[in-house]
């Protein structure tokens, strides 16, 4: 595995990979990595001949009162597990590589960005589509895998790369992975480890409300009242605030107060311990 840092060696490397006509497939994290990210790499290996993987702690994407300083780095431990998994390409620039003086521009993808993170996070989607963008057109991938635990992020970069013509044809080649959990059903996040042992032992309540609030909705009760036994439960078990706890369509993200005949999706943002965790899941599908 090659670990750049430096613009010109990737697209050095990038085109020496690419010779013969190889595919490759991009992961973009921001490290911390944890069995979620290994999944990426390991179903981006499946679909494509070599895997690059960004780490890069964007700092576009924090809001100023957010957590860009704690926020983990590691980049040796998963360096490491990058070349157990047989990674080609580990691409972990400097911010100043990304973003060197006089940096002006800025990506904003309207409609799914509106709500949930994105109107709890200013400014947090724009960062996001911004270094997305930038990485696609750095590394060229042929596919690139996100996780579905960023439902909305999917979302806003599935949009960006149709509107944009980033990858084509772009609905193959955006790969959204299946949420990966821990045992007690808690989603794998790099945030997870801010949560001391009480906080962790209660916010495995999350996906467990969660999955109660869905059944009661595919059994037809009240969907205003079922979010709000939600944020109740939530708040009974010790988080200490829900961001938003709401039914959307899968797609649009548009709020949805009923489910009908759209697809449904689940979004709940919580805070607990002063971490805030985001989770979603499937409601209605078969
Ligand atoms: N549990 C998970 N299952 C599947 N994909 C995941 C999971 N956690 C993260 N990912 C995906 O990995 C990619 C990189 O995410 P990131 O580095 O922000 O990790 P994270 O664990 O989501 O961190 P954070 O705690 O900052 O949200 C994203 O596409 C994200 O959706
Ligand atoms: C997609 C991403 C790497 C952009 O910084 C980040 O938002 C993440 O890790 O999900
Ligand atoms: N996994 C999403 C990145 C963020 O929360 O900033």
């Amino acid at each position: 595995m090659q670990t750049i840092t430096r613009l010109d060696m990737l697209r050095k490397s990038v085109s020496e990979l690419r010779a013969g006509g190889a595919k490759i497939a991009l992961v973009p994290t921001m490290g911390a990595l944890h069995e979620g990210h290994l999944t990426l790499v390991r179903e981006a290996a499946k679909l494509a001949d070599h895997v690059a993987v960004s780490i890069f702690v964007n700092p576009t994407q924090f809001g100023p009162n957010e957590d860009l300083d704690a926020y983990p780095r590691q980049l040796a431990e998963d360096s490491a597990m990058l070349e157990k998994e047989g990674v080609a390409i580990l691409w972990a620039p400097e911010v100043g590589e990304m973003y060197p003086d006089g940096f002006a521009s800025s990506i904003s993808v309207e409609g799914v960005s509106a709500n949930f993170c994105g109107a709890d996070r200013p400014g947090h989607f724009d960062g996001v589509a911004t270094v997305v963008n930038k990485l696609f057109n750095q590394v060229r991938p042929d596919i690139a895998c996100f996780g579905e635990k960023d439902w909305q992020q999917l979302a806003v970069i599935r949009q960006m790369a149709r509107d944009l013509d980033l990858v084509q044809p772009y609905a193959r080649d955006i790969i959204g992975i299946a949420t990966v959990r821990e045992p007690d059903g808690l989603a794998m996040s790099s945030r997870n480890r801010y949560l001391d042992d009480k906080d962790r032992a209660a916010a495995a309540t999350l996906p467990r409300e969660m999955r109660e609030a869905i059944a009661r909705i595919e059994d037809g009760q009240h969907v205003g009242r079922t979010l709000a036994a939600l944020e109740d439960a939530l708040l009974g078990a010790g988080f200490s605030s829900v961001d938003y706890a709401e039914l959307a369509d899968a797609a649009s993200l548009e709020k949805l107060d009923e489910l009908g005949e759209r697809e449904g999706r689940l979004l709940v943002a919580a805070r607990i311990g002063g971490t805030r965790l985001i989770d979603n899941m499937a409601v209605g599908a078969t």
